[in-house]
């Protein structure tokens, strides 16, 4: 169990580093795909996005502690900036000698996209491209290597269960944990909902979303993580592992923490929680990338960020947590973005049951590997070639079946008949939602009385709204294509 859920988690250079390849056992072609037919941007276009200003609630500059702070949240933020100068990180707000002032400062509230999206770190200055905007000691940094040294677990365990453990311990320990201003500034538990938190009531307003059921198959991934770990370390010592610290709801923390916050650090292979540099919010646009690295001369490591584009003061500075779609975005991490160019709906196909034919095709299916039903992306522009293939197969008749090869067009009544079965998987689809797409847009369409709904409430309906979108802008694609004499699925209109 534990291999197979840890297994995917081994993605990005990004803050948040998870693949849901591992919610669906029949996903990894998919998510193959996907790495493979990232799109193009406009350049400029993505630029002038990423720097779009967010609203922003700046509550102090980096070195403000001396000041009376009243707002609580400034004054945890400032406590933390403390501790982190205290520890070695430059965040002076003038220059020095051979330094540039820090250029970041923390705001406790930022708002994007009309949502609550948490603290954030906005430039204080402009910023170039390409320049180094902070360095973080190594020490800081929670990592498996720590949780080793402080807790008996064994040196093959793997990273995030160390670094869960380590959470789980230091977070109890309160006013004593070295960590103690850093866990200050992480959001309240009830600020953490990820979809894997939601309740069942919570998750009734996703009706018919593919979201539900992988929501529910990480619930039930992350149980069965705990109970082993229970089984293999807590259980035997329960001196350092008490049960009313380590239980299933703190796990259940632990990991809303890691898979909305770890990074990967390519350089050295390896996930952290990298205090500060977890303050980035996302933005899809951008490819500013953090990593560690060595001081020359210094033989000190640090993790340092370097942007990919220059900012102006007041910009918010965001990261990318990856190419991630809303449903992905939403479960690891708590939130959707309405303008997501990596956002897809999976679109689950099946053999028929009724085609004559249906013995034979299983029996083929399942000598090549593949399951007779099988989960595709739908982006809001393409599809994969593998979906129009895996549908040539379908619908299929016996001379086509016995001497097609599906990667090609067949003929034309074969490529019209997967056009249809496209069309009808995502009426399908839209029909398994109890409300419209025109209905949730009414919804939304007056800000004050959308504001009134929870906040829960408002990611789902932007949750399943962005799934009709792209269901919809499908079938209307398709119906545009077969009304064209020379239709026919290309690379061109899937990818
Ligand atoms: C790595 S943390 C970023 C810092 C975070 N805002 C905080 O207050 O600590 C990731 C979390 O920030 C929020 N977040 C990041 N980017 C966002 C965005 N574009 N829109 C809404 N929320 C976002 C989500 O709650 C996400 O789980």
């Amino acid at each position: 169990m534990t291999d197979l859920y840890l297994s995917a988690l081994n993605i990005p250079n990004q803050i948040g580093v998870h693949s849901v390849v591992l919610l669906h056992s029949d996903s990894s072609p998919t998510m193959s795909f996907i790495a493979s037919s990232l799109p193009a941007f406009n350049k400029r276009h993505a630029q002038s996005l990423c720097r779009r200003r967010s609203r922003i609630s700046l509550s102090l500059s980096p070195s403000s502690i001396p000041r009376v702070v009243k707002n609580p949240r400034a004054k945890k933020s400032a406590v933390f900036v403390e501790w982190l100068k205290e520890n070695g990180m430059y965040l002076s707000e003038v220059a020095t000698w051979g330094r540039p002032m820090h250029p970041l400062a923390i705001a406790d509230e930022t708002i994007d996209d009309g949502e609550v999206s948490g603290r954030g770190l906005i430039a204080m200055k402009p910023i170039l491209q390409g320049e180094a905007v902070f360095e973080i000691p190594y020490e800081l940094i929670l990592t498996k290597e720590v949780a080793l040294r402080s807790l008996p677990l064994p040196e093959n365990v793997d990273d995030y269960i160390a670094i869960a453990c380590l959470l789980v311990s230091e977070r109890a320990k309160g006013e004593k944990s070295f960590w103690k201003p850093y866990f200050d500034v992480l959001p309240l538990d009830e600020e953490l909902i990820p979809l894997f938190r939601w309740s069942e009531e919570d998750l009734a307003l996703l009706a018919g979303s593919p979201c539900i059921a992988a929501s529910k198959s990480l619930g039930l991934k992350l149980e069965a993580e705990f109970q082993s770990a229970n089984e293999m370390y807590f259980e035997n010592n329960r001196e350092t592992f008490p049960e009313d610290v380590f239980n299933q709801e703190a796990w259940e923390w632990a990991f809303a923490i890691l898979f909305s916050r770890a990074i990967m650090l390519t350089a050295e292979q390896r996930i952290g929680l990298v205090p500060y540099a977890d303050l980035l919010n996302h933005n899809p646009f951008c490819s500013t990338y953090i990593d560690v690295h060595t001081k020359p001369l210094l033989d000190r490591k640090v993790v340092a960020l370097y942007t990919d584009r220059p900012y102006n003061k007041m910009d918010q500075v965001f990261v990318t947590y990856g190419p991630k779609s809303n449903s992905d975005l939403l479960l690891l991490y708590g939130f959707v973005s309405d303008r997501n160019p990596y956002d897809s709906v999976e679109l689950v196909v099946s053999l028929s049951e009724s085609d004559p034919l249906y013995e034979r095709k299983l029996a083929y299916l399942a000598q090549s590997g593949i399951s007779s039903t099988s989960t595709f992306p739908l982006y809001r522009d393409r599809y994969p070639m593998e979906l129009v293939e895996f549908l040539r197969f379908c619908v299929a008749d016996e001379a086509e079946f016995t001497s097609a090869d599906f990667g090609d067009f067949i003929n034309e009544s074969n490529e019209t008949q997967v056009a249809r079965a496209l069309v009808d998987a995502c009426q399908a689809a839209l029909d398994a939602y109890p409300q419209t797409r025109e209905e949730d847009d009414k919804l939304m369409a007056t800000r004050s009385m959308f504001q009134l709904l929870s906040l829960k409430q408002r990611w789902a309906v932007r949750q399943r709204r962005a799934e009709k979108r792209i269901l919809e802008r499908t079938i209307v694609n398709i119906e545009k294509e077969m009304s064209d004499p020379t239709f026919m699925f290309t690379e061109v209109n899937a990818t």
